[in-house]
């Protein structure tokens, strides 16, 4: 990628316009800088991006390979270099007659194969014919998962909550006693269903709650209750077995599904026995849709590449740190966190492809919390801190409760008046000459709008995000497909655990072993060695 094209961009946007002057320079700029696809509108126009920095930033996706990129990934070529692994999250919404290849071999029909029977599993689990061991039905299912075994489960289940009408779903994913503690105090045994989900079925987290949780059933149920009570999700068949689930609970999907990319495959179980098949997949279809639009809409026109060069724009141009999410949708509650981990586990990398330095700064902080919660809690600083940070809001024309349609309006308004809020600010007139009271207006924010948040569109804002992460990837000519940022720390904590438990000495700094004596209580602190 030629470095002038990123000079471009960086000079652009040092002399970046307020955005208001914008708005008065242009009536139509919301038209122009607004786009449709896959029935989601996203608007752009309030952010400092012109005709000039858009064409700039157009040309650097061009010339970074962006369309080139994209149909390698779809066509399944070993992108992900660093762990030689095709990238096919997209495979998991294919059509039926899609032919998708990797290693010669079309993984599509294994594909279908597989949706059918956690389907299949699913439906006969809502259905009470997958019974519990006194034959009765499951009234309550615990996941038990961790990161992407977790995440897109829990969050869409909790997004799709008008459409859950199968049993309860509970989510533990931490290692803290408390997270199993608490969600087995609330349930029966006899009535209780067990998802293992790990797609390697090593993780220490998953693997001690599993222990744990079989424990707690054997314990009420007995032992030759275990098979009848767990299930697994996993690419690992052989642990699942060797943990003693039954071959026909297993369901499988494969390495070239990144954890954080899985809820399509069988880590969706929990979102299909809450919201059943023809829901689930309507979530895929809604994704399938999504996938299309990024693969044929000019890049011009195209939601994931817009929603990348505005990150971009932020990031590099701008050099904004973080970017919030903030869905005017309760039922998002879990959206930022998945985001984190979809972006952040993605692109938060500091070297190149090729391993070298990157040139430029990559993934930026996200975070956030549902409006009009986080409005009463840290929107302050959002509106009168020392950082810009760009807001990405996220809005449905239309609720799921007509009866209580007010709600709906209040809500819109104040997602609405929170952007212009941003935008327009407040001066040191406006605000009776009391500093304290100024805004000072012309922070950006961006909208993704969409009709009503059913499976359809659930899919399409997660695949839109997934995207756009991979667009800004190619942008930045980083792997958004490993994540060994996570490894050290788990080694680590494999070697502490001998000095946790007192059985080896402190090998460590001094910190270390004053805290291990602090928290383990055996007075003086251990030595380094
Ligand atoms: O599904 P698992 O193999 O248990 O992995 C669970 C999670 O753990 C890892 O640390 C990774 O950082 C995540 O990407 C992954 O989703």
């Amino acid at each position: 990628m030629s470095q002038t094209d990123w000079t471009d961009v960086k000079n652009l946007a040092a002399s970046a316009p307020d955005i208001r002057s914008l708005f008065t320079a242009d009536a139509d700029r919301f038209t122009r800088f607004s786009a449709h696809g896959a029935g989601i509108l996203l608007d752009y126009s309030k952010t400092s991006l012109t005709d000039e920095s858009l064409a700039a930033l157009l040309r650097l996706a061009r010339e970074a390979g962006v369309e080139t990129k994209r149909d390698a990934m779809f066509t399944g070529e070993i992108i992900n270099i660093t762990e030689q692994r095709a990238v096919l999250h997209t495979a998991l919404r294919a059509p039926a007659n899609a032919s998708i290849l990797v290693a010669g071999r079309n993984v599509v029909p294994d594909v279908w194969e597989t949706l059918d029977r956690f389907l299949t599993f699913a439906e006969a689990v809502r259905g009470g014919s997958i019974a519990a061991s006194d034959g009765k039905a499951f009234t309550d299912v615990v996941n038990i998962g961790i990161g992407g075994s977790d995440l897109g489960p829990a969050m869409v289940t909790g997004a799709l909550a008008p459409y859950h009408d199968g049993p309860h779903l509970h989510f533990v994913s931490n290692v803290d006693s408390a997270h199993l503690a608490d969600t087995l105090r609330e349930l029966d045994p006899a009535r209780t269903l067990f998802i293992v989900a790990s797609k390697t079925f090593t993780t220490v987290e998953t693997m001690t709650n599993a222990g744990s949780a079989r424990h707690w059933l054997a314990k009420a149920l007995g032992e030759d209750a275990v098979g009848a009570h767990f299930c697994a999700v996993s690419t690992a068949l052989d642990k699942c077995a060797a943990f003693g689930i039954a071959p026909d609970r297993i369901f499988g999907f494969w390495d070239w599904v990144g954890g954080r990319y899985s809820v399509w495959s069988s880590v969706g179980l929990p979102v299909a026995i809450a919201i059943g098949a023809t829901n689930f997949r309507a979530f895929l279809a809604g994704a399938r849709e999504m996938d299309e639009h990024f693969r044929t809409a000019p890049l011009e026109q195209n939601l994931p590449v817009l929603l990348a060069l505005v990150g971009v724009w932020h990031r590099d141009g701008l050099g904004y740190p973080a970017r919030a999410i903030l869905p005017y949708d309760q039922r998002l509650s879990r959206f930022a966190a998945y985001l984190q981990q979809l972006d952040m586990e993605s692109n938060g990398k500091r070297v190149t492809r090729e391993g070298e330095p990157v040139a430029h700064a990559t993934g930026p902080l996200v975070f956030g919390e549902p409006g009009t919660n986080g409005q009463h809690a840290f929107y302050q600083l959002i509106h009168q801190g020392t950082d810009v940070i760009p807001c990405e809001f996220y809005i449905a024309a239309q609720g799921h409760e007509p009866e209580l349609a007010a709600h709906h309006d209040l809500l819109i308004a104040n997602c609405l008046a929170q952007m212009q809020a941003l935008l327009l600010g407040r001066t040191l007139s406006e605000a009776g000459g009391n500093p304290h009271r100024v805004f000072p207006g012309n922070r950006p924010s961006l909208v993704t709008a969409y009709e009503k948040l059913d499976p359809a569109t659930m899919g399409k804002l997660i695949a839109l995000y997934e995207h756009r992460v991979f667009t800004e990837a190619a942008l930045w000519n980083i792997n958004a497909f490993d994540q060994w940022g996570v490894e050290l720390g788990k080694e680590l904590a494999t070697r502490l655990l001998p000095v946790v438990e007192g059985k080896q000495k402190a090998a460590a700094d001094s910190s270390t072993a004053g805290l291990v004596s602090f928290l383990r209580g055996s007075g003086a602190a251990p030595q380094p060695v």
